[in-house]
């Protein structure tokens, strides 16, 4: 599933920040390509580990990402070992040293990065990653934020960097989702706030348009 949702031929749609089964079930019926589910205590959108095992139920159905920030080492395996989700998504300031146990580990890993201007880009041409996930710097809250990144920057990025898989994040809304996709050619969109009505809640007329726009 994580070859087909990072194939850059066959662009993908992340909905993340999930906490509701019942919205995370109706993303599976709709066929979206991944979930994600926010276990960092200070999101909008945590979701409590002790009450994620609804999503052992999604599996095979839809990728299932868990973003943790700054967690160590233990929690994300944890979850997986509980069959609670098939990728971890770092999204703090986690090294690459940390990064890089996941894949020695043969754990699927996307690294997230704030992205402010070139040279941040520069430097994530290397991280030891399955995918890089591009989003708008924020500091102290990580993600989640609504801004958007440079997409012309980010462009020139995927342009030069060619084997490396690229999710796009930050600021994707129905609205924009499309132009996002012909402008930087991402392997995928993530959005959060884009497909929400509040934090947490997904609004299915938001999601069936983001579909709408990638498919
Ligand atoms: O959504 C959060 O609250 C969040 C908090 C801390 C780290 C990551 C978080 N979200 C992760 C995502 O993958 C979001 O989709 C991404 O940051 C883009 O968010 P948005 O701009 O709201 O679409």
């Amino acid at each position: 599933m994580l070859q087909r949702f990072l194939d850059p031929k066959l662009p993908s749609l992340k909905i993340c920040g999930i906490t509701l089964p019942a919205d995370a079930e109706r993303l599976a019926v709709m066929e979206i390509d991944a979930l994600g589910a926010n276990f960092w205590p200070k999101s909008k959108r945590f979701l409590n580990p002790a009450e994620a095992d609804f999503l052992k139920a999604l599996a095979g159905r839809i990728l299932r990402v868990g973003v943790f920030v700054n967690a160590g080492p233990d929690h994300p395996r944890e979850l997986i070992e509980r069959g609670l989700i098939d990728v971890v998504q770092l999204h703090g300031d986690e090294s690459r040293e940390e990064s890089q146990a996941y894949l020695d580990d043969k754990i699927p890993v996307i690294k997230a990065l704030g992205i402010r201007n070139d040279d941040d880009l520069k430097a994530a041409a290397d991280f030891p990653a399955d995918a890089l996930l591009l989003d708008a710097h924020a500091p102290g809250l990580y993600g989640g934020t609504g801004q958007t990144i440079d997409w012309l920057a980010a462009a020139d990025f995927i342009k030069s960097h060619p084997t490396l898989s690229i999710i796009l994040a930050g600021g994707i809304v129905p609205e924009n989702a499309a132009e996002a996709l012909a402008t930087v050619h991402p392997a995928a969109l993530d959005t959060a706030s884009g497909s929400e009505s509040a934090p947490g809640i997904k609004d299915f007329e938001k999601v069936a348009a983001l579909k709408k726009a990638t498919a």
